[in-house]
């Protein structure tokens, strides 16, 4: 039932569910000649006496999105337990690699083994264009989300070049941006484009629901292809002019925070222009708030494609139990998102650096989720999380070859309480 609704989702297909006495092949063959697609086939009870009668509903995407989210499982406490006490067993003082020795653990619940691997890894950067940045609430035009989207094609970006170093393969995605774009060989353009941009918030809602729907179903669906494709850890990244107006809306929204406490000058804005932004975010809260429902609302309102399609991907990582990184501002604001239509989906990711965005910590914290950077780093496009990978590669290193006490024949170590640091910084 998770498959087909799931399929389903990806696909774009209508979907029914037939509620029947049995199974009805020729009615299930005559809507899916329809282009639905079956879901399941509610037994009600009656038994079956050979009758043709069935009821029909269609469902919605959003519908569908529910039925996949109600089945998000929690992590293996299983494999996590091996998984601690393979740590306990390395000869090094316990606990001593902070964060990320709770990451392997964690990323061994996710993959539900102690044997963890993170060797085949990608980079989603989500590429869209936002309304609101009519209202000069941007240092540079919009017309740089294409160039830059454009060059990632061809390696040539900040975060591709690092992803170079950091052995992780780069997925562009086109769910938004302002016009046509041509693809380069090096890391080829996923396309996944909903609209040319999103309206101006100012004006009107940047978007519907039914498109914000569209555009997290678009995120769950490009997980779902990069885990058929053997990846094991997925980084996720975004590049839009004018998001951090967005995210800093979305964030005030979901957290009801004052707008001021959530907004600075994202890719670097004047003294003038950050009150303007503030104050275009808060008139938007104050006319939209409450008229949101949901987090799909909130994005709908007040965010960007991009952001949805994070959104999206955090809850396919949990979907498809894939580790997904989070990245900076866009992305933890995504993150965030992503935890309030689903909880469970919290505990599929991991985060990485602060955004030095001012609420770039705030956001963890509400998240509960520790990173193991702070660099100041404010770049985007993923930078943060792929910047963090060869640490993870590296705490993986001693958690699998280390030699264990009994190795080096040392009596175990026997920590004085308290037992356990609480992380860094
Ligand atoms: O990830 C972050 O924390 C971050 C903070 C500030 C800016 N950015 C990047 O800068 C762009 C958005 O900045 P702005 O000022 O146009 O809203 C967008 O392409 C992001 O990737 C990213
Ligand atoms: C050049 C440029 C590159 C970026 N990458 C992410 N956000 C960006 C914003 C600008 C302006």
């Amino acid at each position: 039932m998770e498959f087909a609704e799931l399929q389903a989702l990806r696909e774009g297909k209508k979907t029914i569910r037939l509620d029947v006495y049995e199974k009805n092949e020729p009615a299930v063959r005559l809507y899916e000649r329809q282009g639905y697609r079956y879901v399941a086939t509610v037994d009600l009870g009656l038994g079956s006496w050979g009758l043709p009668w069935f009821k029909l509903y269609e469902r919605t995407a959003e519908e569908c999105l529910n039925g996949v989210l109600s089945r998000i499982s929690p992590l293996s406490s299983d494999a996590m337990e091996l998984a601690s006490l393979t740590w306990s067993h390395v000869a090094k003082p316990l606990y001593s690699l902070g964060i990320l020795e709770e990451d392997v653990i964690k990323i061994a619940g996710i993959s539900e083994t102690q044997h963890v691997d993170i060797g085949k890894r990608a980079l989603i950067i989500m590429c869209s264009d936002n309304g609101i940045v009519e209202e000069g609430v941007t240092q540079t035009g919009q017309e740089v989300t294409a160039v830059v989207t454009e060059n990632m094609t061809d390696g040539n970006s900040s975060v591709c070049l690092m992803a170079d170093r950091a052995g992780v393969d780069v997925f562009p995605v086109d769910i938004g941006v302002s016009r046509d774009l041509r693809s380069g060989a090096r890391n080829p353009l996923i396309r996944k484009k909903l609209a040319y941009g999103t309206k101006n918030f100012h004006k009107e809602p940047a978007m519907t629901r039914e498109t914000a729907v569209a555009a997290i179903a678009a995120g769950i669906s490009v997980a779902g292809e990069l885990k058929e494709k053997g990846y094991r850890l997925i980084a996720t990244g975004e590049m839009g002019i004018g998001n951090t107006t967005t995210s800093s809306a979305v964030a005030a929204m979901l957290l009801d925070r004052d707008p001021a406490e959530m907004t600075g000058r994202g890719a670097g804005l004047s003294d003038e222009g950050l009150m303007k932004k503030v104050s275009v975010i808060r008139e938007a809260v104050k006319r939209y708030g409450p008229e949101c429902r949901d987090a799909i609302d909130v994005i709908a309102h007040v965010g960007g494609l991009d952001l949805a399609g994070l959104t999206g991907v955090f809850l396919g990582g949990a979907v498809y139990r894939i580790p997904v990184l989070i990245d900076g501002f866009i992305s933890g604001t995504a993150a965030l998102a992503a935890a309030k239509l689903a909880p469970a989906a919290r505990d599929y990711m991991l985060a990485t650096h602060v955004s030095a965005e001012p609420a770039g910590r705030l956001l963890l914290d509400e998240l509960g989720l520790k990173p193991f950077v702070a660099a100041g780093m404010c770049l985007g496009e993923g930078t943060g999380a792929v910047a963090s990978i060869p640490l993870l590669d590296m705490a993986l290193e001693v958690y699998t070859k280390m030699s264990t006490f009994q190795d080096i024949q040392i009596e175990e170590y026997k920590p004085l309480a308290p037992q356990k640091n609480s992380g860094t910084q």
